[in-house]
Order: structure tokens, then sequence, then C-alpha cells
């Protein structure tokens, strides 16, 4: 059955001015019924309006199925787009809301809430706790863990800092990410939840910006688990709901950051920016989505792209320094809302299953599917278990695993077993010669008491030296398997990796099941040939790339960066690809090579002809001068930037539906032709000036807030390499 689709659903929310905030009062909640703006309830047809920086006489409009205004409540949030949810959770699914926005947006505000005016996760609690006896079917019992993601580290807000290290983050068998141990705590009311929160919230990494006194410098993870136990079936549906208070993306020159909150500031916005590019990878439908470039994606990945329910709460400033970063939060909430998953029911049955060696796999049953929003498949009900019966996804465990000795296997151990005659047992299922011949001669005829005992504990060491020796040949072979497997992995020959399944696998048991697994383990050898070859020789390239210096580092990538676009302008895709990876082992951080390297990987996978985008003109000279800046955190306003320069760009009439959707209004089109040529020069002019010529046109005199967006133009050119 085809997995039923489900798109990340979109919340804006406006937060009200601040003391001190200088706001124009020119960012809009629109409705459909009600064109003057300004309105208060969030319904379908809703948009935001925000005018252009630099030309306030264009509009651009971001329509979301729920718009919230500055006088939006805490509770209008939860009863409107969440509160459903919860039914969602109860039905086994999991269910992901996040809240994005620039620092000082809202975000807290919205997730947490303070004591008079509690936000989305106290409430969702009362509500999972209202819910919770709901359907007598089942016997619920919920459960807490919370942790946050601090300059890429995971760590448990729920214990102790000083007893907090560092979590890995795994991916089980079933391609199931999971924090590894992480605590979860049993809740028996709201009051404990409430107590056991205040305290963890208090372990949260948090500090003072110049824009936000409780600024949050981690994506705070708090999760809660219903789990239902079906007695009657014993089954157990496992729902979950996470909800996501990602800390906000911020500008240094704003935030007035000291060293540590900048090395803060660089993991926030590496992480929202690797986030912003698995947005990107999943619209242009890449084959290689890039979620494990950071644990925030790694963990979040379910609910961008994977079985579960989104809800993003896009949070924005209405203060006039914020613009920039306002449009790029809505960018991104533009383009999150194409991302479809695929939710699945997390059901577990619980009656003994024996664990399938390959060979019983044909008789184990699946769970039965149970009526559900979205698909039914079986998956883990925990991080660390496995998706049981692999319904929906073939199984691609290496023979070797399932060769290993497993209980319910015609190899398995068995326990010793009293004999009908109740004397000592015997190995099950194993003949003892010996025995046998007096069976079928004189057993017990004219044998003494202890002579038949001596007979049987000399079968019984025979059988059991013939286990011992069984089991030693299976270990044998068990490893000659897999040094076989590696010998093979190490050989870029394709095809040299048959030898060690076949002699894995036992003669004449090859069912046509087992064969289709057979064929699956060779794909997964082959591709992990691939990937091995990949990486050696992508480790081959890093190891020269650190010990260049970052000049010479720069210059090689945009040599590969050079070669790979000629081969690209030739139509050799698959060679510019390579190149273009190569480059990137030197300018790992250019987000536009990332982007370019994902739509190649895109049009050879689909065997789609690229056309690559013109080559920067060397000629003319940037309008504006700007501050040399190379610090990271411009990388996502210039990536964002590209798409509403690239929709302005290509606004010819008064309206233009943007790419992602998004709506831009002229309302003086001679006006905005001149803006966008502007824009245009601006963004094909700095990458074909070396750095040294920028740095010499560019004074350090302090810039308008006008000037400031064009700058941060000006500053994430230097860092590009022109892709
Ligand atoms: N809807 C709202 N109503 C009233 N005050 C709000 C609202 N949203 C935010 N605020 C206030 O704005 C300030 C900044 O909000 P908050 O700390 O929630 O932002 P944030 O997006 O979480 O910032 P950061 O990313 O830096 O952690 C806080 O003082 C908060 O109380």
């Amino acid at each position: 059955m085809a997995a039923a689709t489900h798109k990340v659903k979109i919340a804006a929310r406006l937060r009200p001015k601040i003391q001190g905030e200088i706001d124009d009062d020119s960012i809009k909640v629109v409705h459909a019924s009600d064109n003057s703006g300004g309105s208060t309830s969030s319904s379908g047809g809703s948009f935001i309006s925000v005018p252009n920086p630099r030309d306030p006489t264009q509009i651009f409009k971001f329509p979301f199925s729920s718009c919230y205004d500055q006088d939006s409540s805490q509770e209008e949030i939860y009863y409107n787009d969440v509160e459903p949810l919860l039914d969602v959770v109860y039905s086994g699914v999991t269910v992901t809301i996040f809240a994005y926005g620039v620092t000082s947006s809202g975000k807290t505000h919205t997730m947490q809430g303070t004591k008079h005016e509690p936000g989305v996760i106290p409430r969702v609690v009362r509500g999972m706790f209202e819910k919770k006896d709901v359907n007598p079917q089942y016997q619920t019992s919920l459960s807490v863990s919370y942790m946050e993601i601090y300059k890429d580290e995971v760590y448990d807000l729920l214990v102790t800092r000083e007893n907090a290290p560092k979590l890995p983050v795994r991916e089980n068998d079933a391609g199931v990410v999971f924090v590894a141990n992480l605590s979860r705590v049993p809740l028996s009311s709201v009051e404990e939840f409430d107590s056991i929160y205040t305290a963890a919230t208090k372990h949260r990494s948090v500090g003072a910006t110049n824009l936000n006194r409780a600024s949050s410098r981690s994506h705070a993870v708090l999760t809660i688990e219903a789990t239902m136990l079906d007695l009657d079936s014993n089954t157990t549906l496992l729902g979950k709901i996470n909800l996501v208070d990602l800390a906000g993306s911020e500008n240094n020159k704003l935030t007035g950051n000291d060293p540590s909150r900048m090395a803060e500031s660089a993991a926030i916005n590496k992480s929202l920016s690797v986030l912003g590019q698995v947005v990107h990878a999943l619209n242009i439908g890449a084959s290689r989505i890039p979620y494990r470039n950071s644990k925030l994606t790694r963990i979040l990945q379910d609910a961008l792209g994977g079985s579960s329910v989104g809800l993003l709460i896009c949070n924005l400033a209405p203060g006039l320094k914020f613009r920039q970063d306002t449009l790029n939060t809505l960018n991104f909430a533009v383009r999150t809302k194409n991302v479809e998953n695929k939710p699945v029911v997390n059901e577990r049955d619980n009656r003994p299953v024996p664990k399938p060696h390959f060979a019983a796999v044909s008789t184990i049953q699946p769970t039965a599917a149970k009526p559900a929003p979205a698909v039914l498949q079986a998956i883990s009900t925990t991080g660390s278990s496995t998706k049981s019966g692999s319904r929906s996804r073939p199984s691609l465990v290496p023979v070797s695993r399932l060769h290993r000795p497993s209980i319910g296997g015609p190899n398995a151990y068995q326990p010793f077993a009293i004999q009908p005659n109740g004397r000592r047992g015997t190995l099950l299922n194993e003949k003892i010669p010996e025995l046998e011949e007096d069976r079928s001669g004189n057993l017990g005829l004219g044998l003494s008491e202890k002579e038949i005992n001596e007979r049987i504990s000399k079968a019984v060491e025979a059988a059991v030296e013939a286990e011992v020796t069984r089991r030693l040949a299976e270990r044998e072979q068990q490893r000659a398997a897999e040094e076989e497997r590696a010998r093979a992995a190490q050989m870029h020959a394709a095809g040299s990796n048959s030898a060690s399944g076949e002699v894995a696998l036992p003669s004449g048991v090859l069912t046509p099941l087992l064969k289709r697994h057979k064929d699956l383990d060779d794909e997964l050898k082959n591709r992990l040939q691939e990937l091995e070859r990949k990486y050696e020789q992508g480790s081959k390239e890093t190891q020269l790339a650190d010990v260049l210096s970052p000049v010479s580092k720069k210059k090689t990538g945009r040599a590969y960066v050079a070669l790979a676009r000629a081969h690209s302008e030739k139509g050799d895709l698959r060679v510019a690809l390579e190149l273009y990876r190569k480059a990137e082992t030197y300018v790992p951080d250019n987000i536009k090579l990332k982007e370019r390297i994902i739509e190649i990987e895109w049009a050879v996978k689909n065997d789609r002809e690229y056309v690559p985008s013109p080559k920067p003109k060397r000629k003319s000279k940037p309008k504006k001068k700007a501050k040399s800046n190379l610090s990271q955190d411009n990388y996502m306003a210039d990536e964002e930037r590209m798409d509403v320069d690239k929709l302005g760009a290509s606004s010819k009439e008064n309206l233009v539906v943007g790419e992602f959707g998004m709506e831009v209004t002229n309302t003086e089109t001679p006006k905005i032709k001149r803006s966008f040529a502007d824009t245009e020069d601006l963004g094909k002019e700095l990458p074909a000036m070396t750095p040294l010529k920028r740095q010499k046109k560019t004074p350090t005199a302090n810039v308008s807030s006008d000037e400031e967006n064009e700058s941060a133009v000006m500053r994430t050119q230097e860092i590009n390499i022109a892709v």
C-alpha cells in the first residue's frame, strides 16, 4: 500500500513590539476576508505581507494556513493548531512541532510561555493527561524526555548539568535515529511534569545578547511519549510528540556577541543553515538529503521528509532591524510547507516472537495492521528497538548477521528435556547413535541400570561435543565470511562480493524469499563498496585540504569549480559532479556549492538536463561598499536572500507567484526593475573580484539599516565561489 503523505503545516506568528524596538508597522497579517490587514485570529487563506526592505513599494506576500497577529493569544494558537494534533499522537503517530525564527522573535514565549501565559509545552502536557483515558481499550502511560543541542552536542536536560555527558546520536538497523542513553521519566500527573520541567529548563543554555536578555543558546527538544497497551490484542501503540524550541538565527553584528557567544552563534547558525539545506534538498527531490550534516537535522530527520506529522511555528519579529531576517524566516517557512512526510503508526506486537533466523523468515507473520490516519507500518517503539516485520521496507540485514546463531533457527541451541521415562534429559533433536542402536536391538534387555546410565552419559557427552564443534565451526564460518566481505569491500571491482554471500548461505534452503534477501544483501554490499570508495577518495582530498593554507584551499576549490563548470557546460554531468565534490573538500562551508552538488546529483539521478547559472561578469563594479566579514553566520542570510532576489528578478508584472508559492506584488514596476538590476549586479560582480580587491573596496564605516541589508549580500558574496 502506498504511504499517505502529509505536508508540514505552517503557522506564522507576529510578536508584539517590545520596549525600545523600532517598528514601522509595515509587517501585516492579512486574512482572506479582511484585506485591510491586522486582524487577530487565524484561518485559511491568510498571509503575511512584508515590504521589500530595499524598495518599500514592493510587497512580498507569504500565504500560510494559519497566521497570527500581534494580539494573538497562547490559547488561540494551542486550540487552533496544536490541540487537534493530540488525537494524532493518541493514534500512535509521532508529531513534531517546532518554533523557528530569528533571535527574540518569540519562540520560547510560544513554546514555553510564562506562568500567566503558558505556551505550547505546558498546554500539550495538560491536554495529553486530559485525553489519556479517553480510550478505555488501552492502558496508557506517559513519559517525558528533554534534551538540548548545544554547539552541535546533545545533552540530557533531565539530569544535573555536572552529570550530563555528551550523548551520541545513533541509528538502529531499521534506520531509526535515536539519542543513546537519553533518560525518560514516567509521568503520573501534570504537577509532576511542571516540577520536572521547571527544574530542567534551568539547565538549558541561556545567555544575554544585545537582542535578547534571555536568549536560548541551544535547540531544546522535549518529547512526551504515550505508551498505549492493548491487553486484548497484546500490542502496544506508541504516540509521541516532539516539541522543539530552536535557537534563533542571529546576526552577530546586531547581537554584539563576545567570543564565547560568537562560537555559540556560529554553531546555531550552522545547524539552522543545514536545516535550510535539508528543506531545499527535499524540495528539489535530491537523492541525498544532508541530514547528517548536523545533530539537529539528524534528530529532526523524522519530522522532515520522515514518518511523523509536522507543524512549524514561524515566529516573526516586527522590528525594523530584523526585516531581512524576517524575510529569511518567511522564505524558509514557505519552502518547508512543500516538505512531505509519510506518517506511520508505531505499533509493537508484545507476543514473544522468536528472532527471525533467515531460514525461518517466511514463517514469521507480521503484526496485523490497524486503521489509522496514515499508512500502517510497524516501526520501533523506542529508539533502541527495531522495526518489526519490516512491512513496508525490505530488510537489508546482511546475510552474515542473519547467520548468527539465534533462537528458533535450525541450528539453535536447544535446552535439555526430560525423557518420557523420567531419566536424565538429552538434547532435543539430536540423534544419539549408540542409544538408537541399542533401542533397535535389545535396549534394556540384559543391561543393568548402571550400564544404561553410562551409555546415556556417553551419548550426552558426544552430543554436547558435537554441538560445541558445530558452534565453533559456525563461528569460524561466520568470521571467514566477514573477512571475505571486508576484503571484497576493499576491492573496487563490482561483483567481487558474491563469494562471501554465497559461502554464508547453506545450500538447499534458498527459498525465493531468501534469494530476494540475498539480492538485497548484494545490493547493500555494492552500495557499501561504493560508499567506501567515495570515502577513501574523499579522505585523501580532505588530508590534502587539511595541510593547505586558507588561501590555497580557496584557490584549489575555485580551480575545481572552474573545471566542474566547464564539464557541466559540456553536459558531462557525472565528471562535473565529481569535481564539484572535490571542490567541496576545500571549501566545505560554501552553501551555493552544496546546493549545486545537490542539484546536479538530482539531474544525474533523474537523467535530466542541467543548465548551469550564467557565469558571473567580471567588469562592472559594486554599487555599495560594506565591511568585510567572513563569519559563518552569514550563510543563512545569503542562501535565503538568493530566493528573494530571484523572485524579485523574475517579477515582470504586478503580481507574481514565486517558486514556492510566495507572491511578490510590485506597486511601481520601473522602480523595481532598477532595484533588482542593482541587486543582480551586486550578486554578479562580487564573486568575480579577488578577496583582496573586495577588501580594498569595502570601508569599515557604519552603514544605515538599508545599507546593512546590502552589505549582508556583499559580505556573504565574499565567502562564495561562483559555482
Ligand atoms: N507573543 C508575545 N507576547 C508578549 N511578549 C512576547 C511575545 N513573544 C515574545 N515576547 C517577548 O519577547 C522577548 C523575546 O522572546 P523570546 O525569548 O521568546 O524569543 P526567542 O525567539 O525565543 O529568542 P532566542 O532565539 O534569542 O531565544 C521576551 O521578552 C518575550 O517575553
